[in-house]
């Protein structure tokens, strides 16, 4: 009797000692937070151990030994964490949200690893409203009212995910980063500086002279594979080599041949394993640097990171020929009394947030013209009127000998209807930054106020908000009839077909809003019109299958482009320019093998 009296006695002081200890480590983790992964893998390594010590020390005769420390503290820690994360003292409590998401940001994890992050926040808010809780510290916000005080001029800075997407090493001695990651708003702020200048109007005069000659080339090279009538082309990865050699100009004055080898050294797998692994670590930004350390993973990023470092070299060896990125962040780096090592992180960031984004929207906008053919008929009509009246011919000499005459297009361009709208619409639809514009209330200002309506929603420090563009921007209150179509009409400002659109242009925002959007926009644009022009403009294109599946294929999909028929023969001189280019297209139609 008195043994089993002191059994239970034992147990008692053994739970006790186990929950004590797990709920002070779940305290020390939340107040710390973010604690470093090596600290937190020590302490969990090793409280259970010294509270077997203590026990044992307090109770000689106790049974409590490391066998049953372990599971006992884990589980009461796991469990600990859990209760609070789902309690109604948690600060986020009120706001709806599955409960696994409520939980651990793994399950984020585990759905940005299957690719589909983007469409299952747009089903989370159809499901549980436009403010909602996708992380144990996370909300997710639709409300276009918000967007200006998350992201504008009064809003925050970056959220924690960008400590899980740093490929550099984290900050230098100055505490700059690349621009993306920095989270200190004076610092970044310092840093968008040497940015801006490299996007101001003089530049974007030299880098429209280099997409010009990019166009070319692209032009070029899909007319020899195209040489024999048709072509298998791959309309994820030629615009991907087009932006990745474009961006290597701007930011390196660089010649990477991208397209002249379609990538033979694999640069773009490269790029894509590295912004993969981001990808999901951006969900677990505490354990992100440890993932890193991986050899399988420190391999990805590091062959991407010394590629950076040996482009930089070559460049920094190069003869001075225009004024580059390189060449602003240099400029910027003595005045900031910054390192070699920030020249080359910002610059690599040029290559991955300019080209990926770029080839995706392109990629989207043939995708969209393709499943649309009588818009994609449009469109070639006033490109083709286009080219007619600035007597554009784009061959490629003659085209090489515009820019020296200094004569470029981008500003007529962006005055073209029918094209502004299609570009608009495909970055309404297929946003390249579908979800991650995240931010958190800045250190020491313990919570940020958001005004909705007559609400105000507090978000304490330690908690982030992210407003995901792809479901605001098909969120029917915003943008409505057919909110989830390809609707160019929507962004004329009337309407011939009688039909009343809802355009809410502030809540489109494919680059982001307020001081930390994209501040490679403008060049973007250009670059997608000078593309897409000259795309419908020389080629037509159709699925290569006619059974062509987005859901399963996307994005990667292969046209069949017809080259028009200037290509291969003279068109009948007697007819205007409008018809003739018409008529080349159904003389290439009759180039189809077979057709
Ligand atoms: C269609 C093409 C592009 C899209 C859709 C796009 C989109 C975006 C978005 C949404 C952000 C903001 C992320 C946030 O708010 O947290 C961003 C940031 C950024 N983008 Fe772009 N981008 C594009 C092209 C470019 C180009 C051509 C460059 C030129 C190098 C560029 C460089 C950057 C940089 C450096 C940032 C970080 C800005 C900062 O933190 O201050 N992007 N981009």
């Amino acid at each position: 009797m008195c043994s089993t009296i002191s059994m239970l006695q034992d147990c008692k002081t053994i739970v006790i000692a186990t929950v004590v200890a797990a709920l002070t480590t779940h305290l020390w983790l939340k107040t710390c937070d973010p604690v470093p992964f090596w600290a937190a893998a020590i302490a969990l390594l090793t409280i259970p151990s010294i509270a077997t010590f203590i026990v044992n020390a307090v109770i000689p005769s106790s049974m409590f030994s490391l066998t049953l420390a372990y599971p006992a503290f884990y589980l009461a820690l796991t469990t600990s964490i859990c209760a609070y994360r789902l309690s109604p003292f948690h600060p986020l409590a009120k706001f709806p949200g599955p409960i696994i998401m409520r939980l651990t940001k793994l399950w984020g994890a585990w759905v940005a690893y299957q690719g589909q992050a983007h469409i299952y926040i747009k089903q989370l808010h159809d499901r549980y409203g436009p403010i909602i809780r996708i992380g144990p510290n996370e909300l997710s916000t639709v409300e276009k009212e918000l967007i200006p005080q998350i992201l504008g001029n009064q809003g925050m800075p970056k959220g924690p995910l960008w400590d899980g997407r740093r490929f550099g090493n984290a900050g230098n001695s100055k505490g700059y980063d690349t621009l993306i990651d920095l989270r200190d708003s004076v610092l970044h702020a310092e840093l968008r500086g040497p940015w801006n200048k490299a996007f101001g109007a003089e530049p974007m005069k030299t880098y429209e002279e280099l997409l010009i000659r990019r166009i070319v080339e692209l032009n070029d090279r899909l007319k020899k594979a195209c040489s024999r009538g048709t072509a298998q082309v791959d309309m994820a990865k030629w615009p991907s080599c087009f932006t990745f050699d474009l961006m290597g100009d701007l930011a390196f004055s660089g010649d990477f041949r991208l397209m002249e080898n379609v990538d033979k050294d694999g640069r773009l797998e490269m790029m894509d394993k590295a912004m993969f692994f981001m990808s999901i670590t951006q969900h677990l930004p505490w354990i992100a640097m440890s993932v890193r350390s991986l050899p399988i993973i420190n391999n990805w990023v590091m062959k991407f990171m010394n590629y950076g470092i040996e482009i930089s070299i070559k460049r920094s060896q190069m003869e001075f020929k225009q004024k580059d990125l390189f060449y602003y962040m240099g400029e910027a780096c003595g005045r900031l009394g910054s390192e070699f090592a920030l020249i080359v992180q910002n610059c690599l960031l040029a290559i991955i947030a300019g080209s990926d984004t770029t080839a995706s929207i392109l990629s989207s906008i043939v995708y969209l013209l393709l499943s649309h053919p009588d818009k994609y008929k449009k469109l070639q009509q006033e490109v083709d009127r286009f080219f007619t009246e600035y007597q554009i011919d784009l061959d490629a000499q003659q085209a090489a000998s515009d820019v020296v005459a200094g004569k470029m297009y981008g500003e007529v361009l962006g005055r073209l209807n029918y094209l502004n709208g299609v570009i608009s619409e495909a970055l309404r639809l297929f946003p390249a930054v579908p979800t991650s514009l995240q931010r958190a209330p800045a250190k020491g200002t313990s919570s940020k106020a958001l005004q909705l309506g007559n609400t105000i929603v507090i978000l304490p420090e330690g908690n982030a908000i992210s407003v995901p563009p792809y479901a605001v921007q098909r969120d029917p209150r915003y943008f409505s009839p057919y909110s989830e179509e390809f609707v160019r009409e929507r962004w004329f400002s009337s309407s011939s077909s009688g039909i009343k659109y809802v355009t809410s242009r502030d809540a489109f925002i494919p680059f982001s809003a307020g001081p930390q959007n994209c501040p490679g926009h403008s060049f973007a644009l250009i670059e997608m019109h000078y593309a897409l022009a000259v795309l419908v403009k020389n080629f037509n294109m159709e699925f290569d299958t006619p059974d062509y599946n987005p859901v399963c294929q996307w994005p990667k999909f292969v046209v069949t482009a017809k080259p028009s028929a200037k290509y291969q023969s003279s068109p009948d001189p007697s007819l205007s320019c409008e018809s003739r280019s018409a008529c080349a297209r159904q003389c290439s139609i009759t180039l189809l093998p077979g057709g």
